[in-house]
């Protein structure tokens, strides 16, 4: 088991999210890109509560890879990793029972770091939120598996055209606006309740945006689902594994102009992620983008687990049975680039978060990174 920090978000009231809009659009501010905040004298540490591209002498990475060699000296039993494998998505089920939609914060910092996901906006106004949020972490404990039947509002039905065998709600849309081609077509991977999406339907203003969303947690799907910021001429969300070998999604190969991966790749074993890239790639349009932002090697949620729970290298098992792998750069790059993408961005975001009342420092890593599908 293992301690996570408690924050409480109720971002998502419909409330807030107008109250929030609307002094939005009184404040044209921006926060800019990869932070701003510098510790350039050790001693003012803990004058802020976080610090920004923070560097890493060789005794703190040396530090870091001993306590990584240490807790993955014992892996879990062969039983226990096909088990968690198997049975992936019932942890999830049983996380998002627990925590409802309280535990990942919206993700406004997005919009600093990928502005292509609301490009008309001028008023994303990122230091509402810390970047920070997005890895904060409650206590987390697993009470067994709920018995949440699979609910995806996905239709499948005869079309008379033969490449188009599934169709819905979403695909009649997105096919009248891509003949207009005045539509934005984006899918999140791994959406959980909606803490991406929203903030997406919120900021972005193109009037014919279209968001499709899955995750293969039906319960993340029916909580989202119930949102009322939910809207279905807006927005699609379905049940789907994305490691299955085909998706059947509720859109065609070569449609979306935008596929968003926020911290679902670590979630999915190292051996199926080559695939989801690949995936991700079919159902991209050419010139299409994609966005990555994930857990990196040597992170403070890494360095934290303990024997036991080392699944196999950088592959670890939370106490509540849901899994995370910390990427290098170089790992995220050979992954999109062997499945055919080219390289926009791959930038490591190195933060210094600070405890300022118990005076502990917390080394954050994550990946960020752009790939575009060639022409
Ligand atoms: C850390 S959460 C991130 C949620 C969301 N992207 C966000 O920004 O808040 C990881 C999500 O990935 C989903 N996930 C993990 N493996 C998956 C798979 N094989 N197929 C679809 N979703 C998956 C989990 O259910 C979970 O909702």
């Amino acid at each position: 088991m293992y301690l996570y920090k408690i924050i409480r978000c109720t971002s998502n009231s419909a409330l807030w999210a107008t109250s929030f809009t609307a002094k939005c659009h009184t404040r044209f501010r921006k926060k800019p890109q990869h932070g701003s905040r510098y510790l350039t004298n050790p001693e003012n540490v803990f004058e802020f509560n976080a610090w920004d591209n923070v560097k890493w002498d060789t005794c703190q990475e040396e530090l870091a890879k001993c306590k990584v060699t240490e807790n993955s000296s014992v892996f879990a039993s062969q039983d226990d990793q096909e088990m968690y494998e198997g049975c992936a998505n019932k942890y999830w089920d049983a996380f998002y029972g627990i925590h409802q939609n309280r535990f990942f914060k919206d993700r406004h910092w997005l919009f600093t770091e990928f502005p292509e996901l609301a490009p008309d906006n001028k008023c994303v106004d990122a230091q509402k939120e810390q970047k920070s949020e997005q890895a904060d972490e409650v206590l987390r404990s697993f009470a067994g598996e709920p018995t949440v039947e699979q609910d995806s509002k996905v239709l499948i039905c005869e079309n008379t055209e033969d490449e188009v065998k599934h169709c819905s709600e979403g695909l009649a849309n997105m096919l009248e606006r891509n003949t207009e081609r005045k539509g934005t077509t984006i899918l999140e991977i791994g959406c959980g309740v909606g803490n991406t999406v929203f903030p997406i339907l919120r900021y972005n203003v193109n009037p014919h945006l279209f968001v499709f969303c899955c995750d293969f947690s039906s319960t993340a799907i029916q909580i989202l689902q119930d949102n009322p910021e939910y809207n279905p001429k807006r927005c699609q969300a379905f049940v789907c594994d994305v490691t299955a070998e085909d998706w059947q999604p509720p859109f065609l190969p070569n449609s979306l102009d935008i596929a968003v991966m926020i911290f679902v790749l670590s979630a999915i074993h190292p051996d199926r992620m080559a695939h989801v890239v690949t995936q991700v790639y079919k159902y991209l349009r050419p010139g299409g983008l994609l966005v990555f932002r994930d857990y990196g090697r040597y992170d403070m949620a890494q360095l934290r687990f303990k024997k036991g729970h080392c699944l196999s290298d950088n592959f670890y098992v939370r106490g509540d049975g849901t899994r995370v792998y910390f990427f290098t750069q170089a790992e995220v790059k050979s992954l999109f680039e062997e499945a055919g993408f080219e390289e926009v961005q791959n930038l490591v975001d190195r933060r210094l978060q600070v405890n300022r009342g118990k005076l502990l420092t917390m080394y954050r890593v994550w990946i960020q990174a752009k790939y575009r599908k060639p022409f």
